[in-house]
């Protein structure tokens, strides 16, 4: 791989002997990672059923490596959301940010969704997850993975951080920044962005990254965590950023991450935080920053969504009580002609972009509720009184993935389509045949 010189020259200088190490891995070959969702399945019992030949990403419970000649992307379990493709070193953040169900949680820079579906599994369905991205296009495949992850209680928004701080001021407990940045760490896994790598760049982010610091700062409430984290080597973007900012922010102070598994201390008086470096890891490379704000104080203050009246979503409480065992309890709220239920605990989202709030249940059209993509992921088959679970050799499971007609006796009306007890999608059955319903632009291609 041809590097530029300037670039060739800084991680010489930032290596010193380790430099050739360096140099060498860019020979070896990239590793492929999965982590397992702890929402629908153990990572020991993913691990036992024999899918993929997996071994332990040390850093990350759920984190696997699997072969790459395996194509874990084109498997049926893949579309039930049991796991997501993720390179290894990026499941550190999610790893060391410490998330306790319940809590209120932004990950403010987050598309295409790896390190929040990870953040929104930890929160075990309690509390509430603001996913963000300022890239609109980007957040569709964040709202995606959300919703392919089953997690019902999500924000997906695209604003930059400096609006979303007009409205949520000290409100979270856990902030992840997953800043844009040079994206050194990728050479290897991306060589074409070696091709956009440049100072200028460099410059850009930083400006970026202490703008996206600022309006966090202010989000977070006293007594809670932030991890920032790049996937650069830069030092400009990792350890200047954070002493830059931590000068400005007293209140702040480093948390130190322990130096397992191969990681590296941060240069100089940023010690504290860690580096990762594919030399010394099996992974690509990464930064982490871990702070917490001084003090301790829950009382933000902002205005709750009211719920629905029963009212007005009649044909929806119909469908529960004929397709679901369950009763769902919270905020019902109608935006447009979807009806969603909305996470406790949250905030209006008046006047911001916001893609989803909440788990999305379905549509209210003509009297009628139809029940959506997102609403099937997020339910357990027990919670179901139709289901068709189909075992994975089962040739009706590809077929319905692509969005054909199946046959299938059984109770007519809306029905879960399972594959191993994992929820797929909708189906509507009729005369011992499954109408399709799986959504348009999820289809197995
Ligand atoms: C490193 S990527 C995030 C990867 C993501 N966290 C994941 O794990 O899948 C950085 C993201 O930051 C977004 N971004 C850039 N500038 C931003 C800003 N000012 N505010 C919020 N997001 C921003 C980009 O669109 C990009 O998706």
């Amino acid at each position: 791989m041809e590097l530029p010189i300037q670039y060739t020259e800084k991680m010489q200088k930032l290596l010193g002997e380790e430099y050739p190490r360096y140099l060498e891995s860019f020979e070896e070959s990239r590793y492929f990672g999965l982590r397992v969702n702890p929402l629908k399945l153990m990572p020991e019992v993913f691990l036992d059923q024999n899918v993929f030949s997996l071994t332990s990403v040390p850093w990350c419970n759920e984190g696997f490596y699997y072969a790459g000649d395996e194509r874990p992307a084109k498997h049926p379990y893949y579309h039930a959301g049991l796991y997501y493709l993720q390179e290894p070193s990026a499941m550190s953040p999610g790893a060391i940010l410490p998330i306790q169900p319940g809590e209120r949680v932004l990950d403010v820079c987050a598309a295409p969704g790896g390190k929040s579906t990870q953040l929104g599994a930890g929160l075990q369905g309690e509390g509430l997850l603001v996913a963000n991205d300022i890239s609109a296009g980007r957040a569709k495949a964040l709202l995606k993975n959300i919703e392919l992850f089953g997690i019902r209680n999500a924000v997906v928004m695209s604003e930059p951080p400096e609006r979303l701080k007009e409205r949520l001021p000290n409100f979270f407990d856990k902030i992840l920044i997953d800043a844009p940045c040079s994206g050194e760490g990728m050479f290897r896994k991306e060589p074409d962005m070696v091709k956009s790598w440049n100072e200028e760049m460099l410059a850009f982010c930083q400006k970026e990254q202490a703008k996206i610091l600022e309006a966090c700062a202010e989000m977070l409430r006293p007594g809670g965590m932030m991890l920032y984290s790049t996937c650069t080597f830069a030092v400009e973007e990792n350890e200047k950023s954070i002493a830059d900012f931590l000068e400005r922010h007293q209140e702040f102070s480093l948390v130190p991450i322990e130096k397992k598994y191969g990681f590296s201390a941060g240069i100089g008086e940023l010690s504290p935080c860690a580096r990762l470096y594919p030399h010394k890891i099996k992974g690509e490379g990464h930064f982490l920053a871990l702070m917490q704000k001084a003090g301790n104080s829950h009382d933000s203050l902002f205005s709750e969504e009211a719920c629905e009246k029963e009212k007005d979503i009649l044909p929806y409480l119909e469908f529960e009580k004929e397709v679901l065992k369950t009763k769902l309890s919270g905020t019902f709220k109608i935006f447009g002609d979807s009806l969603y239920l909305l996470p406790k605990g949250m905030p209006t989202m008046k006047g911001l972009r916001a893609l989803r709030t909440g788990w999305q249940l379905g549509t209210l059209k003509k009297g009628r509720f139809e029940p959506s993509q997102a609403f099937a992921m997020g339910l357990f088959k027990e919670e179901v009184t139709s289901v068709e679970d189909f075992p994975l050799g089962d040739d009706r499971v590809i077929r319905y993935l692509k969005g054909e007609t199946v046959e299938a006796d059984g109770k007519e009306g809306w029905t879960l389509v399972c594959v191993d007890g994992f929820p797929l999608g909708w189906a509507k059955r009729q005369g011992g045949r499954l109408k399709n319903k799986y959504a348009v632009g999820w289809k197995w291609e």
